[in-house]
């Protein structure tokens, strides 16, 4: 195992606080390389876009910054310290949180109860929730703050299962907050959505990026320009590239290999 006092740390610009940092990450499944050599710094305030095309490791990237896949070998660091040794919900309480699409929605319980219940959570994941909705109230001010925070103030007696699509991403959004993460993860924010629930969450991502680093996995490119200040672009599960937006996007290695001649717009 690699000594953390030498472990090499990536600054990539003069004066910046990394926040999230994958260090020569490697993940093999069964002889297949899905995440080959990662080695990027997300800075503390940024918000950051990893991209790539479909199968480039994006998925397997999330999985292994937040916990739920151990690394074949490499390090994970937040804030400087080892994190890829720690269960998820050590991670969460580091102050890391990630968005997990329906699976930590409750269907049948209010969108009110849900956050209630992720609140008094050690973490917000699935399986570590045991309080009675009925003792939570006195969690109520807090839930209606996050409510209020991801636009949901006007649905916090609706049954989950009748959310529409984008408002159960804001749920989850919301969800993820009940932690007060420093470091916020989203996978495909604006999957699935149209244009109206598109803008409401690019708003909603800028707000809750305020004082927080948020690294999101996009398809998106419109998204991704007006929301990121840095993008890392996957292929086959390396970095072919990683910096500020408009520079990337005129790399003629991105433009070559994955987005085709069009490049990024
Ligand atoms: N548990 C697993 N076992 C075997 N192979 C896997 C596993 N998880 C992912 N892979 C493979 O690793 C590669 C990267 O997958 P991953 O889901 O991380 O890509 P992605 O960039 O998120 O793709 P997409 O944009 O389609 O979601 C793919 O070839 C996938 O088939």
């Amino acid at each position: 195992m690699t000594n953390p006092m030498t472990t090499p740390i990536y600054h990539d610009a003069p004066g910046a606080h990394p926040a999230l940092q994958a260090v020569h990450l490697v993940k093999d499944f069964k002889g297949f390389r899905a995440t080959n050599n990662v080695t990027l710094s997300i800075n503390e305030g940024e918000i950051h876009a990893i991209i790539g095309p479909n199968g480039a490791g994006k998925t397997t990237l999330f999985n292994l910054l937040s916990g739920f896949l151990k690394p074949t070998s490499g390090e994970v660091m937040l804030f400087g310290e080892r994190i890829d040794t720690l269960q998820p919900f050590q991670i969460v309480r580091r102050g890391l949180s990630r968005s997990f699409q329906i699976s930590s929605v409750f269907p049948t319980m209010t969108v009110r109860e849900n956050v209630l219940v992720a609140l008094q959570s050690p973490s917000n994941l699935p399986n570590q929730w045991w309080t009675p909705v009925s003792r939570l109230e006195e969690l109520g001010p807090h839930a209606d703050q996050i409510l209020e925070d991801v636009g949901l103030t006007h649905d916090a007696d609706r049954l989950a299962a009748d959310l529409s699509h984008g408002e159960k991403r804001q749920l989850e959004i919301g969800i993820s907050l009940t932690q007060n993460p420093k470091v916020l993860l989203l996978d495909e924010p604006t999957s699935g959505m149209g244009s109206e629930g598109v803008a409401r969450v690019i708003d909603l991502v800028r707000k809750v990026a305020r004082g927080r680093t948020v690294v999101l996995v996009e398809h998106n490119m419109s998204v991704v320009s007006e929301l990121t200040d840095r993008i890392t672009v996957l292929q086959y599960g390396s970095v072919l590239a990683s910096g500020r937006y408009d520079e990337v996007r005129q790399d003629p290695r991105v433009i070559e290999a994955y987005l085709g001649e069009e490049g990024l717009h």
